[in-house]
C-alpha cells in the first residue's frame, strides 16, 4: 500500500483520533457479534503500548443526525474494556468542550470512546466544519474503519484534510489481503457471488470476469441470469432492469474465455418459509408459482469441485436462503469446500461471514473481511475515499 500506516509516524504522547468501525449487531443492548471490535485490537494495543492517548470514534447504525439512545456506543466501550483488560472511558458526545476536557485528562496509554459520530448531521454530509471539530480533538488521525472506508464522511474522509492522516493495522491488513488477492492472484482464481442484492453486485461481476478464471453465481442473484437466457423462473427473485447486463456478462465471459458458471439445478419451494413444500428441479424447469431458494445437489458438487481445485477463492453472498434449514445446503456445501480447499479463501459480506460462523467453519477461512460494502467496492476496482484521503508514503 502506498499510504502511510500508524507504524510510520511518532505516536508517543500524541492525542490520536482513531476512526474504527464498531457498527456491531446489538440485540436488547447486548452485542451479538464482536468481531469488528476484536479486529481493531492490534491497532489499539499498538497505540497503547507506544504511549499514545487513544480517542476512538465510530458510527453505529443509521441514526440520521439525531441522538438515539439504542445506538449509543456504550456497550461497545464496555466490550472493548473487557477485551483489553483495562478501563476504557466513554464520552456522551463526540465533539465540544466536555469532550475536550475529558481528553485533557487522558494519560499516555489511556483510551476514550467518543459517542456515535452519526448523531451529528454533518457526519454523513462530510461537513468540513464537523471534520474540523473532530480534528481539534487530536494531533493525528488514524483510519482503521475498513468497513466504512467506502463512505466519504466527516470522520472517515473530511478529518484527513485537517490532520496528519495514516491507516491503522486492520485497514492495512484488509487492503493488503484484498489487494494481493486481486492484483496478482494465485490461479486458478475462483470468485463466487451470491446473495440477494442484484443491483449492488452486478458491477462486481463485471470486474471479476476480467480478474478471475472461474466465476460461480448462486443465490437470488442467479435467477436474473436464468431469465436472461429465456427460461421461466416462477416467483424467484429477479431484477428486470439487469437482464441486459446479465446477458452482457454471459457474452463477455465467452469472449474472454472465462468459466462463468450458473446453477444447473435448484431447490424450489411453493412459498417462502420453513413449512414450504420443496422440490429439486433443473434450472430450466421452474414451474410458475414456485420460487428458487437454493442451488441444487448437482450444482453443489460442480461448485465444490471447482473451489477445491482453486488456489484463490473470493466468496461474497450465500447460495440460498441459508437462514432457513431446508434452503441452507448450497451455502453449507460452498462453505465446506472453502474450508477444506488448499487455496487461500477470502470471505466478504456480512451474510456470507454469518453463514460461515453459523456452520462453525469461520476459523477455517483464511480471511474474513470486516467490510461488506467496502470489500465489494474494492473488488469493483473503485477507490475508497477513506483510504484515498490518507497521506502517501
Ligand atoms: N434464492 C434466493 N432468494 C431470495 N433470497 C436469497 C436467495 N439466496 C440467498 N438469499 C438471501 O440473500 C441474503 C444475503 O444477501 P446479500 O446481502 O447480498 O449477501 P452478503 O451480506 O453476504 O453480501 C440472505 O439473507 C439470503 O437469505
Ligand atoms: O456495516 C457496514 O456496512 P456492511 O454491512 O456493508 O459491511 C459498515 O459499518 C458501513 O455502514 P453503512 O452501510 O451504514 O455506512
Amino acid at each position: 500500500m502506498n499510504k502511510k500506516s500508524v507504524r510510520d509516524v511518532e505516536v508517543k504522547g500524541k492525542r490520536v483520533f482513531v476512526r474504527v468501525d464498531f457498527n456491531v449487531p446489538v440485540e436488547d443492548g447486548k452485542i451479538t457479534d464482536d468481531t469488528r471490535i476484536r479486529e481493531t485490537l492490534p491497532t489499539i494495543k499498538y497505540l497503547i503500548e507506544n504511549g499514545a492517548k487513544v480517542i476512538l470514534a465510530s458510527h453505529m447504525g443509521r441514526p440520521k443526525g439525531e441522538f438515539v439512545d439504542s445506538m449509543r456506543l456504550t456497550s461497545a466501550a464496555v466490550r472493548l474494556s473487557e477485551l483489553l483488560g483495562k478501563p476504557v472511558a466513554k464520552a456522551d458526545e463526540a465533539i465540544g468542550e466536555a469532550v475536550k476536557a475529558q481528553i485533557a485528562e487522558l494519560n499516555e496509554g489511556d483510551v476514550l470512546v467518543l459517542e456515535n459520530v452519526r448523531f451529528y448531521k454533518g457526519e454523513e454530509k462530510n461537513d468540513p466544519e464537523l471534520a474540523k471539530q473532530f480534528a481539534e480533538l487530536a494531533d493525528l488521525f488514524v483510519n482503521d474503519a475498513f468497513g466504512a472506508a467506502h463512505r466519504a464522511h466527516a470522520s472517515t474522509e473530511g478529518i484527513a484534510h485537517f490532520l496528519p492522516a495514516v491507516s491503522g493495522l486492520l485497514m492495512e491488513k484488509e487492503l493488503s489481503v484484498l489487494g494481493k488477492a486481486l492484483s496478482n492472484p494465485e490461479r486458478p482464481f475462483t470468485a463466487i457471488i451470491g446473495g440477494s442484492k442484484v443491483k449492488d453486485k452486478i458491477d462486481v461481476i463485471d470486474n471479476l470476469l476480467t480478474l478471475a478464471d472461474n466465476v460461480l453465481i448462486g443465490g437470488g442473484l442467479s435467477y436474473t441470469f436464468t431469465k436472461a437466457q429465456g427460461y421461466e423462473i416462477g416467483n424467484s427473485l429477479v431484477d428486470n432492469d439487469k437482464i441486459e447486463a446479465a446477458l452482457g456478462f454471459i457474452e463477455k465471459a465467452k469472449a474472454l474465455g472465462k468459466n462463468f458458471v450458473l446453477p444447473v439445478d435448484v431447490v424450489i419451494a411453493d412459498k417462502f418459509g420453513a413449512d414450504a413444500n420443496t422440490k429439486i428441479v433443473d434450472v430450466t424447469e421452474i414451474p410458475a408459482g414456485w420460487e428458487g431458494l437454493d442451488i441444487g445437489p448437482k450444482t453443489r458438487e460442480i461448485y465444490a469441485d471447482i473451489i477445491k481445485s482453486s488456489k484463490l477463492v473470493v466468496w461474497n453472498g450465500p447460495m440460498g436462503v441459508f437462514e432457513i434449514d431446508i434452503f441452507a445446503e448450497g451455502t453449507i456445501a460452498v462453505a465446506q469446500a472453502c474450508a477444506t480447499t488448499e487455496g487461500y479463501t477470502v470471505i466478504g459480506g456480512g451474510d456470507s461471514a454469518a453463514a460461515a460462523e453459523k456452520f462453525h467453519l469461520a476459523d477455517q477461512m483464511d480471511h474474513i473481511s470486516t467490510g461488506g460494502g467496502a470489500s465489494l467496492e474494492f473488488m469493483e476496482g473503485k477507490a475508497l475515499p477513506g483510504v484515498e484521503a490518507l497521506n502517501d508514503k
